[in-house]
């Protein structure tokens, strides 16, 4: 695992863009797969601006979201498809039929989990996998328990997971209690991962992490297992392991 350390959100957004920009380079029809929350939205503007001033195209990128909520469809303000059109994919050249996230909508809710893994096998897997992590150490929508040979499935969301999200519905209650998300399995099939942290909330997360120890109690340290795994982490988020090296 290479460990970046950065001083602030700001500059994660920017390291992170870079490494997302230099894979573009490389290779312009790679496969990103990508997350939604808080963390990646310094990365996306980042990205946007990459388009306008570093002349970097994604007509040939394909993405695939980590996650969607059940039950809402891909216009609802508060679901992922949403999120990714508004935030990333119309201030890009993307081809929107390029851009992959489960139907949050379609049943059974089985047949579109297996058809989203065939796609992810089919087209991917993702060159690099963008990820944020949740404050009890969940990937995607994969909450402790998840067996490290999940693909794609549909959970029923822990109420802190539930509670944390809260902020982007007009009443907690709102938040759907069931969402499909890629395994974990799925996840470790990226050739890269970039795991990103920021944040006092993420300090005692970022700690486990760095731990090392793999537990399907804290389903991010399965990355423990994956041999390309980079991680930014502010000082914030760092805080706790620096206290303890001190
Ligand atoms: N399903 C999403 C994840 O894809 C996201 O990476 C994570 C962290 O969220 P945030 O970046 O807002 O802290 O939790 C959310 O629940």
């Amino acid at each position: 695992m290479k460990l970046i350390r950065v001083e602030n959100y700001e500059e994660m957004s920017s390291k992170a863009a870079q490494l997302v920009e230099q894979q573009i380079r490389d290779n312009p029809r790679s496969v990103l797969g990508l997350a939604t929350g808080s963390t990646p939205l310094g990365l996306y503007e980042k990205l946007i601006e990459g388009v306008r001033e570093r002349g970097i195209s994604y007509r040939d990128v394909q993405t695939f979201n980590l996650d969607e909520y059940r039950g809402l469809s891909g216009e609802h303000s508060n679901s992922y498809r949403h999120f990714m059109n508004d935030k990333l994919f119309q201030s890009i050249d993307i081809q929107l039929k390029n851009t992959y996230v489960p139907n949050g909508k379609a049943l059974p809710v089985e047949e579109e989990c297996r058809r989203y893994e065939a796609l992810i096998d089919e087209l991917g897997p993702p060159h690099l996998q963008i990820l944020g992590m949740g404050t009890n150490g969940h990937i995607g929508f994969n909450e402790p328990g998840t067996p490290e040979t999940s693909r794609t499935h549909c959970v029923k969301l822990e109420q802190s997971t539930r509670n944390s999200n809260a902020r982007f519905f007009s009443d907690r209650d709102e938040v759907p209690t069931h969402a499909i998300t890629m395994g974990i399995e799925s996840i470790l099939k990226s050739e890269k991962v970039l795991l990103l942290a920021s944040g006092k909330k993420k300090a005692q997360a970022v700690k486990r992490f760095l731990e090392g120890r793999v537990s399907k109690d804290f389903p991010a340290s399965f990355l423990w297992k994956h041999s390309d795994v980079t991680l930014i982490v502010d000082r914030e988020a760092y805080g706790l392991v620096k206290a303890e090296e001190e």
